[in-house]
């Protein structure tokens, strides 16, 4: 069998599969199901606000034929929860999402992991692109540099940043000179790709009610947006700073290209919502599958060397 063990910081996960933040993570027994599933490195919890939310009105996901749109609108049961879960003993590590509605929450949310008893893995979650009135924070680069430079001034525990897609080589160079600046332990792209739409034509109207539907999307269709955010950023970070490549894995193949582009994990969400914890041990059969046709016997045979044409 292949070793898939991964480490990042000071955490050592037993495989390279994580659940996307927001699937399969939202309460107690989620978050053990991830932990007790076969072939997963870990979880990662639900984005945690300082206050539990109910998020938005419902319908608020949709299952598209090839992929996902969603305007959860951040529901969760709030930091307290999340932070007593992970703070407690685990068979495989956990990391903290945390999600501010404004720029003094994310502080204070980070202040507070600071002082606790927590040791593990936290990222910060600045691309929900579904709270009525927020905008995504990791399109506003100042905003992202003037924030971390606080934050890096007190919080010295391991700590990643999820980011939405970019779209623009130059956006890429200037989102990575800022990454570049501070000692994160990862990046975690793609979170959705914000704001698409979706129509039923026999009723006419839109699929998800928030927002007039316009909602974030996820799967299949976003893989080759996924793909090109984990390359971009691999080739313009410092080899330091991990990356969990996220968006649109639904087979052992796309596994492969993630980690041809560089992801040091891989974590799935519309498919694991579809399919459930099952998927970990097919995508790891299938990734299996693929290594020994092509003689790999480790991920470093090819992680990160996808050759350009
Ligand atoms: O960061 C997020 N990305 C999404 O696609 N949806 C959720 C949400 O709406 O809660 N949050």
């Amino acid at each position: 069998a292949i070793d898939f063990k991964t480490t990042m910081a000071n955490a050592e996960f037993p495989s390279i599969f994580l659940n996307a933040s927001g699937v399969n993570c939202m309460t107690v027994t989620e978050m053990d199901e991830m932990i007790n599933a076969a072939c997963t490195g870990g979880v990662v919890t639900k984005s945690a606000t300082p206050q539990q939310r109910e998020g938005n009105p419902q319908p608020r996901y949709y299952q598209l034929e090839h992929g996902s749109i969603n305007s959860m609108g951040l529901p969760n049961e709030g930091f307290p929860y999340y932070l007593d879960y992970v703070t407690k003993e685990h068979a495989k590590p956990t990391i903290l999402s945390v999600a501010g509605l404004k720029m003094s929450d994310n502080i204070e949310l980070l202040h507070k992991i600071q002082a606790s008893d927590y040791t593990g893995l936290t990222e910060l979650n600045l691309s929900c692109p579904n709270v009525i009135g927020k905008p995504q924070v990791a399109y506003d680069f100042e905003e992202t540099d003037a924030l971390l430079a606080e934050i890096f001034s007190f919080y010295t525990k391991p700590l990643g940043v999820k980011l939405p897609p970019y779209f623009d080589l130059v956006h890429f160079d200037q989102m990575a000179t800022i990454l570049n600046k501070y000692p994160l332990t990862h990046i975690n792209t793609v979170n959705s790709v914000g704001n698409g739409l979706w129509i039923d034509i026999d009723t006419e109207k839109v699929v998800i009610k928030p927002k007039q539907g316009f909602g974030g999307l996820g799967g299949t269709m976003i893989l080759p947006t996924a793909l090109a955010n984990v390359r971009a950023f691999r080739q313009r970070l410092n080899p330091s700073i991990k990356i969990i490549g996220t968006g649109g894995v639904t087979s052992g193949a796309d596994v492969f290209m993630h980690l041809l582009c560089g992801a040091d994990m891989v974590s799935v969400g519309t498919a694991l919502l579809h399919e459930g914890v099952g998927i970990f041990q097919r995508l790891t059969d299938e990734l299996t599958t693929i290594m020994a046709e092509k003689g790999y016997t480790s991920i470093e045979d090819f992680r990160g060397k996808v050759q350009d044409f």
